[in-house]
């Protein structure tokens, strides 16, 4: 069981010219502050895949990099199966693999050695590291550029690559940040082929994305975030009924649109903690 509750972050802002017009207009600009993450909460259990919703800037990336010990919270809690990992972080690391919408491949090293090198630093042994990246490379399509410096790589081989090296040591918990942005059609689908094999080995994972397609495919749980709060946490089936729809995607659509739109009374209804 993974417990989030109540984080929250703020980032000083260095140059008030650079931020954006709708920003400027943001309630969580406060002074010399912009509170990104107010106040963000949601749960997920063994087995289950959660997809993270919210418009640009909602702070989903924010609460991820939170989650997996990347960033210091100002406040909240995340506790992963009974552990409360933001005082550990370095068993945190451990519990979970994260992919950010940010880090670079070592562009000299080739995709295999990349992968390889996060396993050492997992204190993996070499032959366990060697037998793992064989069957990503599997489950992932990587076998016609694992061994080619990632300098030239697409974006697609980039994510893949990525993605291996974010689970190369079987953590608890897998976190990927849109994992399937920029990806062709026949990434997209390989990368959402592995999320659900995670899912079937009892693996949660919790990824954000703006395709509603993949949070009907593969989610259990939807939490969606605006303005750095939590607007809907519950399960696939109760965000469909939102628009009293049958699930289907133009449907999801529009129940995206009402948890962004719900007041205080009716939020409370639905923030299913
Ligand atoms: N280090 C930082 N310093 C200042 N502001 C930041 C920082 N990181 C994020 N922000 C701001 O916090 C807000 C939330 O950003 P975040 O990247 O978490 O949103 P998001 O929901 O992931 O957006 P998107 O869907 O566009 O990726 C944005 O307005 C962003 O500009």
């Amino acid at each position: 069981m993974i417990e989030i509750s109540g984080l929250a972050k703020r980032f000083e802002v260095e140059n008030p010219k650079k931020l954006s017009e709708q920003e400027k207009k943001d309630p969580r600009l406060k002074g010399r502050y912009f509170q990104s993450v107010r106040d963000v909460s949601f749960t997920c259990e063994k087995g289950q895949v959660l997809g993270l919703l919210g418009p640009n800037g909602a702070g989903k990336t924010t609460t991820l990099r939170m989650l997996s010990t990347a960033l210091k919270p100002d406040s909240g809690k995340v506790i992963i199966g009974g552990e409360d990992v933001l005082s550990n972080p370095n068993i945190a690391r451990k519990k979970i693999g994260f992919l950010s919408s940010s880090t670079g491949l070592y562009g000299r090293l080739s995709g295999r050695e990349n992968i390889s090198y996060f396993g050492e630093l997992h204190g993996i042994p070499k032959n366990v590291i060697n037998a793992r990246i064989e069957e990503l490379a599997d489950l992932l399509d990587m076998q016609t550029f694992l061994d080619r410096r990632a300098e030239n790589f697409s974006s697609g081989m980039k994510q893949k690559v990525s993605i291996a090296r974010a689970v190369i040591h079987e953590p608890e918990l897998v976190v990927l940040d849109e994992p399937t942005t920029g990806l062709d059609i026949m990434a997209t689908s390989t990368v959402m082929e592995f999320i659900q094999r995670l899912k079937d080995k009892g693996t949660p994972v919790i990824f954000s994305t703006h395709h509603l397609d993949e949070v009907q495919t593969l989610c259990d749980k939807v939490t969606v975030i605006n303005q750095g709060e939590t607007v809907f946490n519950d399960s696939l089936a109760a965000f469909s009924a939102l628009s009293g729809n049958d699930g289907a995607v133009g449907q999801m659509h529009k129940s995206f649109l009402k948890t962004l739109s719900m007041d205080s009374e009716e939020m409370g209804n639905v923030v299913n903690l």
